[in-house]
């Protein structure tokens, strides 16, 4: 249950819809037993042909609770979904913020699809709570209670059969089918993550899924998954059937004992017998308002389990607040220094640490380049530095700050970053600059697409998804615009130009050193060439920092990892081997 706590939390800021919808639900479930009960009562003193002033009254009662039936039935099904899409729009808010900090680390722990999943489907399941769990017992406890006390001022053992249909059809049958329906929801639940996560992985991958002829036959294992997930959803539908017929099979055995009984006690002068059609009549209705109780269970299971789920990444999210709020945040002022001591790495479930007693000093406004051969952890390092990631053990100091205590908005508002895999949305090139700063002119934009040598684009040149219109070289190129844009004093570069030719590449990196000359620059390369104008050039390899020094002092370090890569560029490594 402490699972649901921050769903109760959440569902009580609407608490005013919700006591209004409890209100007209419990005057919807009274009218409806009144209205009955009239007719009940009327029907019988009618053939005993009292005055004509008394059917009167009744008639008009009946006409009053069918007016107040009608009109408490419209107004619960209004507030009741209000509340319930209003605390649906808060629920999602409240999460999307708490993931917000997480995403970095998030996805890496959970594959997109899979992390698809828990926000569409366990956000969306949470709207049960109150619709179909939270209330429903409410009022049907409210309404049957009343009608109980009802019947007990006119024959107590009718009133004690009702009670006991009471407990049969609203607690006893679903509670039975509950246990029996836990399996096949926990199944549905596992199959919806998989259908998602492997739908999302299907449409990612098409294209390489066509090319390399896999289609048939992924298509063949997501539409198996799908027909199991039917499966198991016609499986739960039959038993909430079956739940809900033999539901109806008790309410009315239930009627028929009132019957049976309150023939038996107005024969035996127990009971006037004005008063049986009545109360058979009211027997028949009153089940109707335990007839949502047949799905409370299911929905109640379904609603913790997502709660369950949503509440261990929230309580994550409130860890790594904590954390933050512990510290201070710093004022980035100017060209940070940046020093790592003894950082080590571990990715989430991985055994061998990606960085090993990584210690390094960046002093404020150095030019450092990163090399090193693929995989040696050069990214993760840069990740590291970004906050994306916090170090496994070893510290990253910003300007003699601690990096885990550091805001990482106020941090990444003075980072240029350039990663690997940028991303461009759907659009014009000046709203994906726009990322950059709200008030950039496009006078500005288009001199700095000039400076990336992307001058054959304009600020409306359209940008596709993902930037499918535009080269490898000219995403990179507008990548860099865009953190040229930026103006961070702190440039973060991995691999910025691989895919630009050699000329356009040095231009472009010319223009970039020279527009940030005052700026701390990290350049991650495995082109060596122009190396020698950098501070130091740190060389990894598994993790670990290798070599370091100057371009020179590298160089003069024969037979070493620097040296002999220069060599291999230059191709020249065979004559001096
Ligand atoms: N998300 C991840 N989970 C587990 N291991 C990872 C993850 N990302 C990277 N690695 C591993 O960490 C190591 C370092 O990767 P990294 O991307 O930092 O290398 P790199 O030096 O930047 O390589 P490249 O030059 O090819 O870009 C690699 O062995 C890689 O397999």
């Amino acid at each position: 249950m402490t699972e649901l706590r921050f769903v109760i939390k959440l569902m009580f800021i609407e608490r005013k819809d919700m006591y209004i919808s409890i209100f007209f639900g419990i005057l919807a479930g009274l009218s409806t037993v009144a209205v009955f009960a009239d007719s009940g009562y009327l029907v019988s003193k009618a053939a005993l042909l009292p005055p004509l002033y008394i059917l009167t009254i009744f008639v008009a009662l009946l006409k009053l609770f069918t007016v107040i039936r009608a009109f408490a039935r419209y107004a619960e099904r209004y507030y009741s979904h209000r509340a319930t899409f209003t605390i649906l729009s808060n629920v999602r808010t409240y999460f999307f913020n708490k993931l917000e900090p997480l995403a970095p680390s998030l996805f890496q722990r959970f594959r997109s699809g899979d992390l698809l999943a828990r926000v569409v489907g366990d956000v969306e399941s949470l709207q049960n709570f109150f619709l179909r769990v939270y209330y429903p017992p409410i009022v049907m406890l409210v309404v049957f209670l009343t009608t109980v006390l009802f019947t007990a001022m006119f024959s107590l053992p009718v009133a004690i059969i009702l009670l006991l249909g009471l407990v049969i059809t609203g607690f006893c049958i679903p509670f039975i089918f509950a246990i029996k329906q836990r399996g096949i929801q926990a199944k549905i639940r596992q199959l919806r993550t998989e259908l998602s996560t492997d739908t999302t992985e299907f449409l990612y991958g098409f294209l390489d899924l066509k090319l390399y002829q896999k289609l048939s036959s992924k298509e063949k294992k997501l539409s198996q998954t799908s027909d199991v997930y039917i499966g198991k959803q016609e499986d739960k539908g039959k038993q909430e059937q079956l739940n809900s017929a033999v539901n109806h099979w008790f309410s009315l055995l239930t009627s028929w004992s009132v019957i049976a009984l309150g023939a038996y006690l107005v024969s035996a002068g127990e009971l006037d017998g004005v008063f049986l059609a009545m109360l058979v009549l009211i027997s028949l209705t009153v089940f109707e308002t335990a007839a949502p109780m047949t799905e409370v269970p299911g929905y109640f299971e379904d609603t913790r389990h997502a709660a369950e789920l949503l509440s261990s990444i929230i309580n994550e999210a409130e860890k790594q607040q904590e954390l933050k709020s512990n510290g201070r945040l710093a004022e980035l002022d100017g060209p940070p220094e940046i020093e790592c001591k003894n950082v080590h790495f571990y990715f989430p479930g991985e055994a061998r640490p990606t960085l090993t007693d990584v210690s390094l000093r960046l002093p404020s406004g150095s030019k450092t380049a990163i090399v090193g051969p693929s995989g040696s952890g050069k990214s993760t390092l840069l990740h590291l530095l970004l906050k994306l990631y916090p170090p496994s053990s070893g510290t990253i100091r910003i300007q003699g700050q601690d990096l885990a205590h550091l805001d990482e908005d106020q941090l990444w508002k003075n980072i240029s970053p350039v990663l690997q895999g940028n991303h461009f949305f759907y659009g014009s090139v000046r709203e994906n600059l726009r990322l950059a700063g709200d008030n950039i002119s496009d006078d500005k934009m288009n001199e700095v697409l000039s400076y990336v040598k992307l001058d054959h684009l304009s600020v409306d040149s359209v940008v596709l998804e993902k930037g499918a219109n535009l080269s490898g070289g000219e995403k990179q190129r507008l990548a860099i615009a865009r953190a040229m844009l930026k103006k961070g004093s702190l440039l973060l570069l991995d691999e910025p130009t691989s895919s630009v030719d050699p000329i356009t590449q040095q231009r472009v990196m010319n223009r970039l050193f020279t527009g940030a000359k005052d700026n701390t620059i990290v350049l991650i390369s495995h082109n060596l060439t122009g190396l020698e104008h950098m501070d130091q050039i740190i060389v990894m390899d598994q993790g670990r920092i290798i070599e370091s020094g100057t371009f020179q002092e590298l160089m003069e370090m024969r037979g070493g990892y620097f040296y002999r890569m220069k060599m291999i560029e230059n191709g020249i490594w065979g004559q001096v081997q």
